[in-house]
């Protein structure tokens, strides 16, 4: 059953508060306008009051009396004239509503020089864009006045441009996209290079509407997101393109942040990620960071990293992490056992299904095969006569959704084009990383990002789509390698918190502990903390993989032969009948 989050009250309050807020902000507005004669009147008779209490001040002493006795006689005279009093009253309360009038100076209509003088530059500047010389009577024309043409503009403290709304005429063709983007690119230099925008064209009503985006937030830690079974947290994006938020914790600080959320599983329909950017854009650290969304919901991981840094040495021998692979011969023999692993679960969850049965428990466990830059392995498995490991993927990426299997695949853009066909494909959630122009982003990603390029690009931003839906924003939460000591001391702790337990290691298998690991984060550098993690390729040759369509010769499955013994599951000789009752253990694949 899908885990629900607590109501936020009971946790922070945040969202309700907020809520809360606003419903007594709308309350308070509305009975301000319904008591604003009251109120009027009230402040007006306080008005008169405070000058009666002067006037008395100022007046002499020997001459109060007098004052006095002059008040009085004019009450008197009030009181006894007919309808007296109904008339002084009325009296009063005119002088009190005149009195307490707002007395603010309106504000004044229009912008002020500067801002007329960018209205009036911008207009000129669109000009060549937006007018033909046969149009009779142009809502663009050198030396026209703009205020038809920018019927809302508003402007930041600094005087530049926060929101524009643009009238074109209806012959501008704002369905092409190149017409679109000579505009787009001429605002972005009139507004400043430096924000980020977002336009919004309105074809049906032949406006054009630029707002400025604020940054994303670059400070969010990995941490225990509020999501249900089947919901990664990809990154962070604006307020205006997702309908929900995620309370995050930040120390003492908590936030509620729209996320970019990605559903897998059997009814997801983009069930596979595909994750490109430029060498450090944060490609890497996206993995990690749905390695370990992956392993809080209870996922098995197959690591597969062609970059053969060891950024993933800190997931080695975690429960839950079946393999870390870094070399070529124990990728080849991880991604084997996946591919089996799809067809073994298919099957089992088939025959379950013919049988009336709900599928085992045993194919429910959602599996992950992560695998960072496999153009590497491409590249040297074909200078060595072997096998491409991208190949093995094509029974997870086609069958992988039914059986709960996700593939998640990280790659340079430069090598967009060494992917198979299969992982290109098949992996219909996007993301991509780093700087990269509108037509790369637009040929990746499926259609161009609506906000412009931004000029400085720090890692972990990029952009995210899912499926057919629209491209949004991305920030990527930051999830260190937490052996690197060049990253943030708090947010490398995050990430150590987040890491599952060692698996106990079975009968004479030795998971060496990481020096300067969990505890100690200022390990001396000489230290190489990742080395005893990972696992080099060994020298011995691997049976050779079966191709993902046939059934495997039965046997035990290549190479990973250690029992993981808290989890014992059945693994079926692929291809054949399960034999009843004979159980196999789950292969660990950490030590051959
Ligand atoms: N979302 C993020 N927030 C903060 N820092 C990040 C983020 N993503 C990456 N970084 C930092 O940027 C650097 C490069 O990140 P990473 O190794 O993930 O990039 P990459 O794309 O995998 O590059 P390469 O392919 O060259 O390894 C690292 O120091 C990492 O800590």
């Amino acid at each position: 059953m899908a885990r629900r989050p607590l109501p936020r009250i009971l946790s922070n309050g945040g969202a309700q508060l907020a809520r809360s807020r606003e419903l007594a902000r709308t309350a308070a507005d509305s009975a301000a306008d319904v008591l604003q004669p009251l109120i009027t009147i009230a402040r007006g008779l306080g008005r008169l009051a405070s000058a009666a209490r002067r006037r008395w001040a100022e007046t002499p002493k020997d001459r109060r009396g007098a004052l006095l006795f002059l008040v009085a006689s004019v009450l008197l005279i009030v009181a006894l004239m007919p309808y007296g009093p109904l008339l002084a009253a009325i009296a009063l309360m005119a002088a009190a509503a005149w009195q307490g009038r707002d007395r603010t100076p309106p504000a004044p209509e229009g912008p002020d020089d500067s801002g007329a003088q960018r209205l009036a530059s911008l207009y000129e500047a669109l000009v060549p864009y937006f007018s033909l010389a046969e149009d009779p009577e142009p809502l663009y024309a050198h030396g026209g006045s703009w205020e038809k043409a920018f019927p809302a503009y508003e402007f930041d403290a600094d005087g530049r441009f926060a929101h524009l709304v643009i009238r074109y005429p209806a012959y501008f063709t704002d369905g092409e996209a190149a017409a679109r983007a000579r505009i787009e690119h001429l605002l972005t230099a009139k507004a400043g290079r430096s924000r980020e925008y977002r336009f919004d064209w309105d074809e049906e009503a032949n406006h054009l509407t630029l707002t400025v985006l604020a940054p994303l937030p670059t400070d969010i830690a990995a941490q225990r997101f509020v999501t249900a079974p089947g919901e990664t947290v990809l990154g962070f994006t604006d307020p205006t393109e997702v309908h929900r938020t995620l309370p995050l914790t930040q120390g003492e600080e908590r936030r509620d942040v729209p996320p970019v959320v990605w559903r897998t599983g059997p009814r997801s329909t983009e069930p596979h990620l595909l994750a490109l950017g430029q060498p450090g854009s944060g490609t890497s650290t996206l993995l990690r960071s749905v390695a370990l969304q992956a392993l809080q919901h209870g996922g098995d991981l197959v690591i597969v990293d062609g970059g053969g840094t060891g950024e993933y040495a800190c997931l080695t021998g975690r429960d839950g992490v079946l393999a870390v692979e870094c070399g070529l011969t124990g990728a080849l023999a991880g991604l084997e056992w996946a591919a089996q692993e799809t067809e073994r679960r298919l099957i089992a969850v088939n025959r379950a299904r013919q049988e009336g049965r709900p599928p085992p428990d045993d194919t429910r466990r959602p599996l992950w095969i992560l695998l960072d830059r496999p153009g590497a392995f491409a590249h040297l498995a074909s200078a060595d006569g072997r096998r491409d490991p991208q190949s093995l993927l094509q029974v997870p990426l086609r069958h992988g959704r039914a059986a709960q299997v996700t593939v998640v695949v990280a790659e340079q853009l430069d090598a967009y084009d060494t992917l198979s066909d299969a992982v290109r494909q098949h992996t219909r959630a996007r993301v991509v990383l780093g700087p990269a122009d509108a037509g790369l982003l637009a040929s990746v990603l499926g259609a161009p990002p609506p906000t412009t390029p931004v000029a400085r690009i720090v890692p972990g931003r990029g952009y995210a789509q899912l499926g057919a839906g629209p491209v949004h924003r991305l920030q990527v939460p930051a999830t260190p390698d937490p052996y690197d000591d060049a990253a943030g001391r708090a947010h490398r702790e995050a990430v150590l918190e987040l890491l599952p337990p060692r698996t106990t290691p079975a009968d004479g298998e030795h998971v060496p502990e990481v020096p300067g690991g969990e505890q100690d984060l200022t390990a001396p550098a000489d230290q190489d903390p990742r080395e005893p993690g990972t696992r080099p390729a060994p020298d011995d040759t691997v049976p050779e993989p079966a191709t993902g369509a046939e059934p495997a010769p039965a046997g035990p499955v290549p190479v990973l032969t250690e029992a993981e013994p808290e989890r014992p599951r059945t693994v079926p000789t692929l291809g054949k009948p399960e034999e009843p009752k004979k159980k196999r253990s789950v292969p660990t694949l950490i030590k051959p």
